[in-house]
């Protein structure tokens, strides 16, 4: 079987400009390799660069060197090189992502944001929409707020809106970055459930996971990053 993922020699750093121009490195020679069906979980100190790793992954960072192979419509996608309109093709078909916090888009209702992903890969709206009420209300959202943007709702409503929006589309590739954050012992485990759906379509999952019962439930395994200096 083929890799989704696979990170090869990939370094990051940071110059910052503020401070003198003073550069330094986060991520060094960083590999990964995942499997389609399974979940991995980025561990590793605070500030160790999981963060800017999941950035680099979903194509928000660039890479100083390296490449991050993708399978990309029967092919393979280095999203370290790609250009922007790469990276939004790849957005769109193969790789979700779920962030902690919900960018909200003004005057567009809950249930259209969770469509919308669904509607760029062609699916008729209205079947979108009955699926995305589905998942609104898997995820416990109620339903007098289906019909309203997102603004005003509260941290975990918002979250169940942005995992909605992530798991709506059957993507191959997922990244999750503490996607169980602000939620309740009920929507954690719907999310445990949705997770190991996405493992057994053969998703291919990338997360951060600071709650520890949610990452041994649901990860393969785990991928330490190492502050750059002790992994020199
Ligand atoms: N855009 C940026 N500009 C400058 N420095 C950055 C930037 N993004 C991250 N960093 C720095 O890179 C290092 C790694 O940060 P990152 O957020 O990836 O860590 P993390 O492992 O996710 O930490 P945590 O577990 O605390 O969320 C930190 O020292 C951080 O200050």
């Amino acid at each position: 079987m083929n890799a989704a993922l696979e990170v090869q020699a990939l370094n990051k750093g940071f110059t910052l400009h503020l401070q003198g121009g003073i550069g330094f490195q986060v991520l060094r020679g960083e590999a990964l390799t995942v499997m389609p069906g399974e979940c991995v979980a980025l561990t590793g100190p605070s500030g160790a660069g999981k963060s800017t790793l999941m950035r680099c992954l979903q194509g928000n960072y660039g890479a100083d060197a390296g490449r991050i192979m993708v399978a990309h419509r029967g092919g393979l996608a280095d999203l370290a090189a790609a250009d922007a309109r790469l990276v939004r093709e790849i957005r769109r078909e193969t790789l979700g992502y779920v962030s902690q916090f919900l960018r909200v888009i003004p005057r567009v209702s809950a249930r259209d944001v969770v469509a919308e992903p669904l509607i760029d890969r062609g699916m008729d709206p209205e079947a979108a929409r009955e699926h995305a009420t589905t998942l609104l209300t898997r995820l416990n959202l109620p339903p007098r707020l289906h019909g309203l943007p997102p603004a005003t709702f509260s941290g975990g409503e918002q979250q169940r809106v942005n995992l909605a929006r992530g798991f709506a589309p059957d993507y191959p590739i997922l990244l999750l970055d503490e996607p169980t954050a602000s939620l309740d012992a009920g929507n954690r485990e719907v999310v445990i459930g949705l997770i190991h759906e996405a493992k057994a379509r053969g998703a291919a999952l990338v997360g951060i996971f600071h709650d520890i019962e949610v990452r041994d439930r649901v990860a393969d395994r785990l991928h330490e990053i190492l502050p750059v200096e002790d992994a020199a």
